[in-house]
């Protein structure tokens, strides 16, 4: 019966304990999703991760063992007392003197392992994030045989585990075999004493049966108490990563915005604005531009100038510290974003692939998007090149990151991600990758395709492709020095002429 019982315990705690990681990795990775970029600017992804499962995985064990265990060992020591009191109250009265021992030890145990435990936990995040960077960048390693520097960075953090690990053990080994084994040796030498005194003295009347009671429960007590100080190393270590989670989860999301605008025709404003990502280091100043639905804009600018920093504040993926950007005549910090996003699409120079199918990558879970309109969207951006390579076409598997694509071809399936999705917005990183001149020409056209009615800001890296941009604001050191169409910029003879004289010299 009670093998039973405790069967269906244990049962009910691991349920229990499974659907709480569930709930939580969920809600945990939900609250993620919503936090501003600038989070993610200073964490690494790897810590993301392992907040996300590691630290979701130790609370589980605080409901999975730790709780369940701490219950059953309180319960069984209470039992055990009180069938003692009911044996010889005054002894057993006498012998809670140990409890203040047991709450120093408990106490000095505690916080010897929440200290390695903290540490434990920060260098596993470290772990994880040096892993996820390493592993992304396999190609630069290779390629720059940093193999075995790496290997020794990995084995060093590794290392470093292994001996917090071991400092555990041997925490855990000193109060099991030494702390509290020495307390139960005292106790039990102290029944004999008392059972002795009574025998010889002839004080009380002792029972062979009392005193191997009294022995057999002081063992019972004193391993489950063993287990409790065990399961409290546990706790700590749940402590801290919910700790973790709810710091995380404590962090502000952005709070969703009153200003709604179902349709955007793409009229857009920047006025007056100045931004830094930190320490009030601006990166761009005073910038003033305005854009009407429909016109292309293009950035150029040397490294470092600004130009992917205005794409980000347009995706308000952060806001400015002065100034306003307008949207339709809405400033965008007051914007919906979900209306944002869904009138914006953004093509980077080096584009995202997600593990699936093109479709998958075209459609972007879209259920409403059929294979036909994808289709469409592919072959217009100039997408056939894909299709006659690939036999499975459209369904053809994209793995991790894409990289059984060509950058040509991993382009061409962003421009239809973008199409497909029909914005009126439209954010283009120029590719500069080195793709064949046959690539680059249906490259362009599918640029071409896709700026069609759309309000276009394109980061320019050849000048050659920008001639037709209704605007051309020249960046420098965040700052507009020059704004104009290619004409007008070429008649100024300034720094847009040199730039553009230089690259045709090279192109030539
Ligand atoms: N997330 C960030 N946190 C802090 N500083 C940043 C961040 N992103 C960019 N910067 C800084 O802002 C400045 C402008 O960067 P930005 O990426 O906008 O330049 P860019 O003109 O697009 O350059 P490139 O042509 O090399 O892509 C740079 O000094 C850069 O170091």
């Amino acid at each position: 019966m009670e093998e039973l019982l405790s069967i269906l315990v244990d049962i009910f705690w691991k349920k229990a304990a499974n659907k709480i990681a569930l709930f939580m990795q969920r809600d945990v990775y939900k609250h993620v999703q919503k936090l501003p970029i600038s989070y993610f600017d200073e964490l690494p992804a790897g810590k993301v991760v392992s907040r996300i499962t590691n630290d979701t995985k130790a609370v589980k064990v605080l409901f999975q063992i730790v709780l369940s265990d701490l219950i059953t060992c309180g319960v069984y020591i209470l039992v055990l007392y009180i069938a003692l009191f009911s044996l010889d109250f005054k002894f057993t009265l006498s012998t809670l003197i140990i409890l203040p021992i047991v709450y120093l030890l408990f106490k000095d145990f505690i916080n010897k392992a929440s200290s390695i435990n903290k540490k434990g936990r920060r260098l596993l995040s470290d772990l994880n994030a040096n892993l996820n960077e390493n592993i992304q960048g396999m190609e630069i390693i290779q390629s720059f045989n940093q193999e075995d520097k790496i290997l020794d960075e990995f084995t060093g953090v590794n290392n470093k585990i292994y001996k917090n690990m071991l400092n555990l053990t041997k925490l855990y080994a000193y109060n099991s075999f030494n702390a509290t084994q020495t307390l139960q040796y005292l106790t039990l030498g102290g029944v004999l004493l008392y059972f002795g005194y009574g025998s010889i003295t002839g004080a009380f009347a002792v029972n062979i049966g009392i005193i191997y009671l009294f022995v057999d429960y002081f063992t019972k007590i004193f391993a489950n108490l063993n287990n409790a100080i065990q399961r409290i190393g546990n706790l700590e270590t749940s402590y801290g990563a919910a700790d973790h989670i709810f710091e995380l989860l404590q962090i502000e999301i952005i709070p969703e915005r009153k200003e709604k605008l179902e349709n955007i025709s793409g009229d857009i404003e920047f006025k007056d604005v100045s931004f830094y990502y930190k320490d009030e280091e601006y990166v761009l100043k005073d910038i003033n531009i305005k854009v009407k639905p429909g016109e292309t804009i293009a950035f150029v600018g040397h490294t470092g100038s600004g130009k992917s920093t205005m794409m980000n504040l347009l995706l308000n993926f952060y806001n400015t510290q002065k100034g306003k950007i307008l949207i339709d005549g809405v400033d965008i910090s007051q914007l919906n974003q979900e209306d944002l996003r869904r009138n914006i699409a953004i093509v980077l120079q080096d584009p995202f692939l997600f593990t699936g199918t093109i479709f998958s990558n075209i459609n972007l879970n879209d259920d409403k998007m059929t294979e036909e309109d994808a289709l469409n969207a592919l072959m217009k951006v100039g997408g056939k090149i894909i299709l006659d390579r690939h036999p499975k076409g459209i369904y053809t598997e994209v793995k991790e990151d894409g990289n059984s694509f060509s950058a040509g071809e991993r382009q061409l399936i962003s421009f239809a991600r973008a199409l497909a999705k029909n914005p009126s917005i439209l954010v283009l990183d120029e590719a500069t990758a080195n793709i064949d001149s046959e690539t680059e020409t249906i490259i362009q056209k599918g640029i071409e395709e896709l700026k069609k009615g759309r309000t276009t800001f394109l980061i320019a890296h050849r000048l050659s492709t920008i001639k037709n941009a209704d605007n051309i604001v020249v960046l420098d050191k965040g700052r507009i020095i020059e704004q104009g169409s290619h004409d007008k910029l070429i008649s100024l003879n300034g720094v847009y002429k040199k730039m553009y004289e230089l690259q045709s010299a090279k192109e030539n």
